[in-house]
Order: structure tokens, then C-alpha cells, then sequence
């Protein structure tokens, strides 16, 4: 992965957002932390938009998104267009959430999911590859949903 793998958080998830930027260090690549970065409670949207904005403008390839569930941080990031973000509590979800979704974020739960399953969740989603095919057809839509 050529570009940053961006993580944000609220102060639900801090503990688990430094791990994981952590072990996305430890694996050579780059990570860009976008916060939050001291104890107070801040709003969960506020930190998706950050991580949305770093992909949009180029500053990061993929993101990481967590709050205490990872349900606001989803809900509020799904709002932009150009995200696919799965909230995953275990690893078939995140190889899945990549050969089907083509996921760009990936959002876990701070105060829902345990380190280890929180690094296997992360590792499958760096390592497996869109499977395209049918999926391709499907992500298309995605990215076309229609207002109705
Ligand atoms: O949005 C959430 C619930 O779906 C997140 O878990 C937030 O982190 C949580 O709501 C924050 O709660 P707090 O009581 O303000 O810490």
C-alpha cells in the first residue's frame, strides 16, 4: 500500500485506535492519526469526516474508524459516497467485507472488540484483495445509489 492507512476515533476507542495504529506501524506501513488525541468526550461524526476528507483529498488509501461500537462511527461515515466502510466484529467479516465489498474503512468497536481479534480484523483487511466479478457489478451500484 502505497499511501497512509488513516485511523480515527472517539474517546470511546482511543485505547484500541493506538494499538491498532500500532500494528499497522509494525507491518512498514505508514499511519496517519487523526485523534482524538486527549480524554474529553468528543462526537464520533466529527472524527469519520476527518478520516473521509483524508481519503478524499489522497492522504490515506484506507482508513480505520472506531468508536465504543463502531454502529456511530458506520452510520456517519456511510454517508459519503466514495466510503465502504463494515463494521466488523471478527475476522471472516473483514476477509469478506474486502472480497465482496471492496471495503475502503474498516470500523471496529473499542469497548465491543478484544485486541487480538481487533489485529486479525485489521490484517485481513490490509492483506485480501477485492474479488471482483459479480461483486464489481454490485460495488457499481454502490456508488450510483439512486435518491429516491
Ligand atoms: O456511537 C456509538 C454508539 O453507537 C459509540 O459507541 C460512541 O462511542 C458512544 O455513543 C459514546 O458514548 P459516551 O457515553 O458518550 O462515551
Amino acid at each position: 500500500m502505497s499511501k497512509a492507512i488513516a485511523l480515527a476515533s472517539d474517546h470511546g476507542a482511543i485505547d484500541l485506535r493506538c494499538l491498532m495504529r500500532d500494528h499497522v506501524e509494525s507491518r512498514g506501513l505508514m499511519a496517519l492519526d487523526l485523534g482524538t488525541h486527549g480524554t474529553d468526550s468528543v462526537d464520533y461524526p466529527d472524527f469519520a469526516a476527518e478520516l473521509a476528507r483524508a481519503i478524499q483529498d489522497g492522504r490515506a488509501e484506507r482508513g480505520i474508524l472506531l468508536c465504543g461500537t463502531g454502529i456511530g462511527a458506520s452510520i456517519a461515515i456511510n454517508r459519503y459516497p466514495f466510503i465502504r466502510a463494515a463494521l466488523v466484529h471478527d475476522v471472516t467479516g473483514a476477509r469478506l467485507c474486502r472480497e465482496h465489498n471492496d471495503a475502503n474503512v474498516l470500523v471496529l468497536g473499542g469497548r465491543t472488540t478484544g485486541p487480538e481479534v481487533a489485529k486479525d480484523c485489521v490484517n485481513a483487511f490490509l492483506d485480501i484483495a477485492f474479488e471482483g466479478g459479480r461483486h464489481a457489478r454490485r460495488v457499481e451500484k454502490l456508488g450510483a445509489m439512486p435518491s429516491l
